[in-house]
């Protein structure tokens, strides 16, 4: 698989030298390829099935909402992408046509978790510069970085604060700056698993707008989350599991064609009670 327009993706498959850069955001890319492909993916931890038979694609430029209760698998699915979880050899997982936990497959994830594995010793300018080194290093020039730190901190409301060690910062800030480091690298693929809880309303719209020109530009991403109005705005497309099973995979145009939310569709699948409509 090959985006035109040299992007500076990997140039074939499993094929040629690695590239020592794979951010690659500085042309969109139309063609709605494939970049994050699962197939007959089974998973288990010692004896407990964990997810089961899961097959999906997700496409150049999309933004996935996977959704499901808790402990049905989401987490642990996003973990097999990043190449932190090994998928059984009988699965086929590859990002941008290499295989989950390549060095190519892992440079091109940014990940956006829970706060707390993160080195809060660090500055979050520092954190930022860190992460980038281990992604693409050649972009970390420093004067320039510094300035687009700078930058990308007053857009996230947190002007003048990246100098800061990481460990005064309040939740929702340490959350914005995993953000601003995965828009930084200008990663092909970014996975947020509910890292959007606790942020302001302000910064919140600040992510999304971040969040939609990183799929303007030709990015694809997967939020796991139960913010599902939140996901109504992001997504362009629903992944729904229940244990372990891939229960839903459609496009968001789809569900709004039936007039149904991601909330609606989590709700009828469950079979629960939603009486909210009705409230005064
Ligand atoms: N390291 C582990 N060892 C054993 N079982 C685990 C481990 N991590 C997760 N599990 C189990 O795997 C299942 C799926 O967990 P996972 O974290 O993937 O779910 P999730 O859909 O992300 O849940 P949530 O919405 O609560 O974040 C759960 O039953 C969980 O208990």
């Amino acid at each position: 698989m090959r985006p035109p327009h040299g992007v500076g993706w990997p140039t074939s498959p499993r094929e040629g030298p690695a590239p020592s850069d794979t951010s690659m955001l500085e042309d969109p890319c139309p063609h709605h390829k494939p970049v994050v492909e699962i197939e007959h993916l089974n998973f288990q931890y010692s004896d407990s099935p964990i997810l089961n038979d899961v097959t999906l694609s997700i496409a150049q430029g999309s933004c996935l909402a996977l959704i499901g209760p808790n402990g049905s698998g989401k987490s642990t699915l996003c973990k097999i992408v990043q190449g932190i979880l090994a998928a059984p050899k009988t699965a086929t997982t590859t990002v941008l046509g290499y295989p989950c936990g390549s060095r190519v497959a892992c440079r091109a994830i940014s990940y956006c978790a829970d706060n707390d594995h993160l080195p809060q010793f660090l500055t979050g300018a520092e954190f930022i510069s860190y992460t980038l080194s281990l992604r693409c290093p050649s972009r970390v020039k420093k004067p320039r970085l510094r300035g687009a730190t700078a930058d990308i901190f007053e857009r996230l409301g947190m002007a003048g604060r990246q100098d800061e060690l990481m460990e005064t910062y309040s939740h929702g800030m340490l959350k914005k700056t995993q953000i601003a480091a995965a828009l930084l690298a200008h990663s092909p693929v970014i996975i947020i698993d509910e890292a959007l809880n606790g942020i302001d309303i302000e910064a919140q719209m600040a992510i999304e707008d971040a969040l939609f020109s990183h799929i303007r530009q030709g990015g694809t991403q997967i939020i796991c989350s139960h913010d599902f109005a939140m996901l109504d705005r992001c997504a362009t497309h629903i992944a729904m599991l229940d244990y372990g099973n891939l229960v839903e995979f459609s496009s968001v145009d789809e569900l709004r064609a039936n007039r149904a939310t991601i909330r609606d569709l989590i709700v009828g699948y469950m079979g629960l009670n939603d009486d909210t409509n009705g409230r005064d």
